[in-house]
């Protein structure tokens, strides 16, 4: 059965957005007799509205871009989605998205694309700035594959930025968005001043035709914004900008590698015909000169990864014994595991250095000095004029600044030990009241400690159990296996996947409970507050700028502070971030001391909150959600006596 939306709501504020087009919860693909679910909303651009679909016969979950007819009134308009489609359908590549099918219904186009779910490389810079030397590598080198093939069959893509470069769950990249793509005959030159402000070529602003050399150009700008975390020729007015792409005004840092600088150089070359080609690029030394990993964990769309020995296919050269093993990063500290010695070799020192400087350069408040910054100037500019229903709307969120981890289950057991958390990924850990911390990834494998000082120790569970940490890990154990409800059977084991061991996760830094929330600060800076009484959790990332509300049926709305300024905020929402900026303050001045912690007690399962059970209980809040149990025997006596505890 086909259900329209209902309309929108009508309001002052909906002025300021474009209305979300009318889409059916049922798509039909006529032609192929496909009926598609609407599922979740994924973005929207000048013209699309994006959602994953579902095919109800196979289950495939797709992406479905939606494009309302009345933006295609002008004979222009639809030649453009025409060329789109006609270039993009024929493409088949490992780094391009695919375009499945495209069809249409009285009120809108539809096109069936690849689901890349991991968003693109432009939330990745937003929350990671630069990135690492590897990582560059092995982003670029599938920017330059995919447009390899693409100048192989004549076509020049034309606007190669970081939010065309989208990527899947395995974070390989995919070349999307053909809006602007077109194909050249042997030496024709294109005339049409196309492009993005950061990332055009000097020939085309200086109008003297362009072609393949375009693209190349913007694989400059791309590698030059991974490395160096900002664009080139970027400045404060598009005059400004354009002025220095003209005059080839830019500069690479001097701690960049000579390989990348080098290959940077000869990518911004402002004559188009000396840069080289797509071809050339892919060989170039800069991709053989280091480390490129053959996969990448997710936690690197949000914090630096860590580089082990065996990534950089390095001989590990500690001395035996369990301990010694741990592969080590951080700042500098007394540190009680016993070190891990680095041998001279520069790929690997290299990495290492960059990895730590990434480390030293998140402020030592993990944002939130910057985030009370932004919530005070949203509460000074934000007006609470919108019903919570318009709110809902697709036009006003922004679900791709959703936070890549949030905690979706905690155990508080600070009464003795610390309080054990789960990551949305499933990966657990446990902030102890020593203040150190432990993480052990969703498949059991990667065991990350962090002590007090913030040095890290990394080990992997199968051949490297530090003996050093052994009660540490028994309660974090403890703790896993009381929380995961799809708990893994003893000795199973999640094959371990490339790429695994490069994992830095976001551990939690500091926490409190009030009477009607607790509040937990992560160390890539998102703060998570959950509701005692109606269950919403809020969570905040000064990095996207952003707030996420998840409400009692699990539905996730994420806004831009910048779009509710500009549309307005409801009442609800406005209430709850102006307690979050006290409980900001608040994180700000524990985060300075050592706190006793607050009362202890509930295990609140952040995704079903009705499910909850008490761990251990000592002045335990008497909160209408809280189950008071007196459930202490539950808790195995593991004799932590190495781990202080604070009452
Ligand atoms: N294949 C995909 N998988 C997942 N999300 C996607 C995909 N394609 C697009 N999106 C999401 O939908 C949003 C809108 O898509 P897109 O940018 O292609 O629309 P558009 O109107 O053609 O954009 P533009 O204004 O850049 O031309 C994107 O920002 C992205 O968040």
């Amino acid at each position: 059965m086909q259900r329209a939306q209902p309309a929108p709501v009508k309001s002052k504020s909906q002025k300021k957005e474009k209305a979300p087009p009318e889409v059916p919860d049922i798509i039909v693909d006529p032609e192929r007799n496909i009926h598609y679910e609407k599922g979740k909303f994924l973005g929207k651009g000048g013209f699309a509205h994006c959602y994953e679909i579902r095919n109800q016969i196979s289950g495939e979950v797709l992406a479905g871009k939606v494009v309302p007819k009345h933006l295609l009134v002008k004979q222009y308009q639809r030649d453009k989605m025409a060329q789109e489609v006609q270039i993009h359908r024929n493409l088949c590549h490992p780094n391009v998205v695919k375009l499945y099918h495209f069809f249409e219904d009285r009120m809108n186009v539809y096109i069936t694309l690849e689901l890349c779910p991991r968003r693109s490389l432009m939330e990745l810079h937003k929350r990671r700035k630069s990135v690492t030397e590897p990582e560059a590598r092995y982003f670029t080198h599938q920017v330059v594959e995919g447009v390899l093939y693409l100048h192989d069959l004549k076509i020049v893509h034309r606007d190669l930025k970081l939010g065309n470069l989208f990527l899947n769950d395995e974070l390989q990249v995919k070349i999307g968005d053909f809006g602007l793509a077109t194909t050249v005959e042997n030496d024709e030159r294109k005339r049409t001043l196309c492009g993005t402000p950061n990332y055009i070529a000097p020939e085309v602003l200086n109008k003297m035709g362009h072609s393949f050399e375009v693209d190349i150009w913007a694989i400059g700008c791309i590698l030059f914004i991974l490395l160096i975390g900002h664009p080139p020729f970027e400045s404060k007015t598009l005059e400004e900008t354009y002025s220095r792409i003209k005059h080839n005004n830019y500069t690479i840092p001097t701690e960049t590698s000579s390989s990348a600088s080098q290959l940077i150089r000869q990518l911004l070359d402002p004559v188009p015909g000396r840069r080289p080609t797509a071809k050339t690029v892919y060989r170039d030394k800069f991709f053989k000169a280091g480390f490129m990993p053959t996969r990448l964990p997710v936690s690197c769309l949000t914090m630096v990864p860590h580089f082990n020995d065996n990534a950089l296919n390095e001989e590990n050269v500690s001395p035996g014994g369990s301990e010694s093993d741990s592969q080590q990063v951080g700042k500098p500290g007394q540190s009680n595991i016993p070190t891990h010695r680095i041998s001279g070799n520069t790929e690997r020192e290299r990495a290492h250095r960059m990895a730590v400087e990434a480390t030293i350069r998140i402020p030592s408040d993990c944002y939130l000095s910057q985030l009370l910054a932004q919530v005070n100037d949203l509460l000074v500019r934000v007006n609470a004029d919108m019903d919570e229903a318009e709110a809902a709307l697709e036009t006003y969120q922004s679900p791709e600044a959703l936070p890549v981890f949030w905690i979706s289950k905690w155990v508080d057991y600070s009464d003795k030990y610390g309080i054990g958390y789960q990551l949305c990924d499933n990966s657990v850990g446990v902030l102890f009241n020593d203040n150190s911390r432990i993480m052990l990834d969703s498949a059991g494998n990667q065991l990350t400690y962090i002590e007090k000082n913030n040095r890290e120790h990394y080990f992997n569970m199968q051949n490297q159990k530090p003996n050093l940490l052994k009660k540490k890990i028994t309660l974090l154990q403890y703790f896993r296996s009381y929380m995961n409800d799809h708990l893994l059977k003893a000795g199973e084991r999640v094959t371990q996947r490339a790429g695994d061991d490069l994992a830095r996760l976001p551990t939690l830094r500091v926490w409190f409970r009030t009477k009607s929330a607790i509040v937990l600060h992560l160390s890539n800076g998102t703060v998570q507050i959950n509701f005692f009484n109606d269950h919403i959790k809020m969570m905040m990332c000064p990095l996207m700028q952003a707030v996420t509300f998840i409400d009692q049926n699990k539905r996730m709305l994420t806004y831009k502070f910048s779009n509710l300024e500009a549309n307005g905020c409801p009442e609800k929402f406005l209430h709850r971030i102006k307690y979050a900026k006290t409980m900001i303050e608040r994180l700000m001045t524990d985060s300075k001391k050592e706190v006793p912690r607050a009362d202890a007690g509930v295990m609140i399962d952040a995704v079903n909150p009705q499910r909850q059970t008490a761990v251990t209980v000592s002045h335990l809040p008497s909160t209408s959600s809280n189950v008071r149990l007196t459930a202490a025997s539950e808790v195995p006596s593991i004799g932590l006596s190495s781990i202080s505890s604070r009452r």
